[in-house]
């Protein structure tokens, strides 16, 4: 089953009908799909929203009116700042990040697939650990990803 940790199979409950998740290995069962470790990573990113993202506010700014070409003007910029090792994503991000995860240097902690938005889940899952994305647009705005586990 793809996704489901190993000795776990999805089934059907006879009597509700519902989805439930047994391990023939150690014969237990449960109603929630069991995490996969294997199938999650660990990331930090930045985030430069613009006036069209989902939520065009931050901690940063109120009402964010920048354009989106002016976002990506300034992920650019932050691309080259991290890649030339002048600064860190993680300090960036403390700084300049529209996420509230910039408080803590961009850290998203562990997601599997279905968590994040698809086109971030996608490129995270892409990245190599220490490797970084170049920029990565999302309904929230455009990001620049770091894969940290
Ligand atoms: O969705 C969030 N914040 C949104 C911006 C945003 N949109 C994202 C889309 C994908 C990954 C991270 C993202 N962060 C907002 O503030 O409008 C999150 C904030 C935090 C804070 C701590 C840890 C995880 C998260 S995810």
């Amino acid at each position: 089953m793809p996704g489901l940790p190993s000795g776990w199979v999805e089934k059907t409950s006879k009597s509700t009908g519902k989805k439930y998740y047994f391990n023939t290995e150690t014969n237990e069962s449960q109603w929630e799909k069991p995490d996969n470790e294997e199938f999650q990573v660990r990331a930090s990113h930045l985030l430069v929203k613009h006036k069209g993202s989902r939520r065009p506010s931050s901690w940063k700014q109120n009402v964010i009116t920048r354009t989106e070409e002016e976002a990506l003007d300034i992920i650019k910029n932050y691309h080259k700042q991290i890649t030339s090792g002048k600064t860190t994503l993680a300090a960036l991000a403390q700084s300049e990040s529209d996420c509230n995860s910039g408080k803590n240097g961009g850290d998203l902690g562990f997601f599997g697939p279905g968590q994040m938005q698809k086109s971030f889940e996608e490129a995270a899952f892409a990245l190599k650990i220490n490797e970084m994305s170049g920029p990565v647009y999302s309904d929230s705005g455009i990001h620049l990803i770091l894969r940290t586990g």
